[in-house]
């Protein structure tokens, strides 16, 4: 399997290089040459395999023979062994129809655990096999940074800084990264965004000679690794809902757009997948863009929801990609006209057959608390903010033919928001056990206004104390 970038002047990789490059040299994100599709037997002979032995399976599809798939399915019961629920990704029904996918219950109580647990694994596998040390940067609105940092602690051959939006996570999201004392994990507060936090990752990656020199690598969704990990939870719901017998639909709360695209991969691997839905806080120029064409950048707005709180999506990119017929040029010139007049021109045709699949909703945090306190109230179901804008999202928009089961992508525990949970349902979501004592333990961070020169100087001075 060889990868290229959406904007065609890298070189095609295999799996480890795009592992460990995380973003292409010419600003593109990679993509599989060719998409791997399964047939409709083949989808059913995985039916009924446990979580880790189909994510092991669908992996191999994507890591070549690079990576054997024995080795493979070691990592995979090691990512998911640990996890709270037997099931890895339990399946529940809240409504005749309608499923939340719970995908936190990993150790950081999000859905990031689901790859990250797994890139960690894969980030030794290689390390180990090249004698190669990297330097991971990461932004985060507060969810990916403490997946990251849990992923990598402690290990010899990775240096890891992660910004982080100054006050705009919530309390225990920003503890979970900032209590992880490890040597070789450095947080930085960035008196900014996260689309700020994320422009800072892009310009590190930009400036070529720091690249080589630290040797970056990434964590976040620009890394095709995280997407690739994320597709296996699509087909473990899909397949055990009936497909490829039955088409779902996915709801999914959306920020950087690496979740749902993972969906969408999942549809392009052969799944019959009838809908997306794509759900939005008030930064929702992705609803915008799916309702009216209209992809404009407003500035980013703090909302109860904040792991969403983005207005530059990443991985759209790739969806564009595909949408303009796999045209590097015009999708390199879209990206940059987009960078530039804060507008994203997408053709009309290209947004048409968006809109065949994909379908936007927005949900104020009013609608938020509303939502969460219907689903407990309603159906005893205790959501976190994001998903229960997937929730809303699902209902508002579900496919006509009620037969189609409508699977919500849970995102987060609800203990991670214990604030909104609380105010809208009265009842405040204890952490589990392990995270019992979050609130008194040791913080350490740096808090920085966010000009390159100073963060590139905060990274090398990291990587350089902790190889020392
Ligand atoms: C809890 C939660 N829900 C939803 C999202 C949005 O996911 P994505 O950025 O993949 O669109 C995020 C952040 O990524 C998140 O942390
Ligand atoms: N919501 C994310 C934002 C970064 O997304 P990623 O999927 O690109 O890592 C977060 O929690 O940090």
């Amino acid at each position: 399997m060889r990868y290229i970038s959406t904007r065609g002047q890298a070189p095609a990789r295999d799996f480890e290089d795009v592992l460990l490059a995380g973003l292409a040299e010419d600003g593109g994100l990679f993509l599989p040459e060719t998409w791997p599709v399964l047939s409709a037997g083949e989808w059913r002979a995985l039916r009924g395999l446990p979580y880790a032995e189909l994510s092991a399976r669908l992996m191999a599809l994507f890591t070549g023979p690079g990576i054997p798939e024995a080795e493979l399915l070691r990592m995979t019961r090691a990512a998911y062994g640990g996890f709270g629920h037997a099931a890895t990704a339990p399946l529940v029904q809240i409504e005749p129809n309608l499923f939340s996918l719970e995908l936190f219950h990993g150790p950081t109580l999000a859905f990031k655990d689901m790859a990250m647990q797994l890139l960690g694994l894969l980030f030794d596998h290689v390390l180990e096999k090249r004698g190669e040390r990297i330097t991971i940067v990461a932004a985060t609105s507060g969810d990916t940074g403490s997946a990251a940092i849990e992923a990598c602690r402690d290990r010899a051959a990775i240096d890891m800084v992660v910004l982080h939006p100054e006050g705009r996570t919530s309390e225990v999201q920003r503890r979970q990264m900032t209590t992880v004392l490890s040597s070789n994990i450095h947080n930085i507060a960035v008196q900014g965004s996260f689309d700020d936090c994320q422009d800072l990752v892009k310009a590190m990656f930009g400036d070529v000679p720091f690249r080589q020199e630290m040797r970056l690598s990434a964590v976040n969704s620009i890394n095709w690794a995280r997407i690739a990990a994320q597709v296996p939870y699509y087909a473990y719901a899909a397949l055990a809902l009936g497909a490829p017998d039955r088409p779902v639909a996915f709801s999914v709360p959306t920020g950087n757009f690496g979740n749902v695209l993972a969906a969408w991969v999942a549809r392009r691997m052969g799944l019959p997948v009838e809908t997306l839905i794509v759900g939005a806080n008030r930064n929702d120029i992705l609803a915008r863009f799916l309702v009216s064409n209209d992809m404009s950048m407003l500035p980013v707005e703090p909302s109860l929801s904040p792991s969403m709180d983005i207005q530059v999506s990443s991985n759209f990119e790739r969806l564009l990609f595909e949408l303009l017929g796999r045209d590097p040029v015009a999708t390199a010139d879209i990206m940059t006209r987009f960078r530039a007049e804060g507008r994203m021109p997408v053709p009309d045709a290209a947004w048409k057959q968006a809109t065949t699949l994909f379908a936007g909703f927005t949900l104020s945090d009013e609608g938020t608390l509303e939502e969460i306190r219907r689903l407990y109230a309603e159906s005893a179901y205790l959501a976190d903010p994001h998903t229960a804008i997937g929730t809303a999202a699902a209902r508002a928009l579900r496919p006509q033919d009620c037969s189609i089961p409508v699977v919500v992508a849970a995102t987060a525990h609800p203990a991670k928001f214990p604030d909104a949970v609380e105010q809208a349902t009265g009842f405040r979501p204890p952490l589990p056990a392990r995270l019992a004592d979050l609130y008194q333990r040791e913080e350490r961070f740096a808090v920085m206004p966010g000009a390159l020169a100073d963060i590139e100087a905060a990274v090398r001075a990291h990587a350089r104390r902790n190889a020392a």
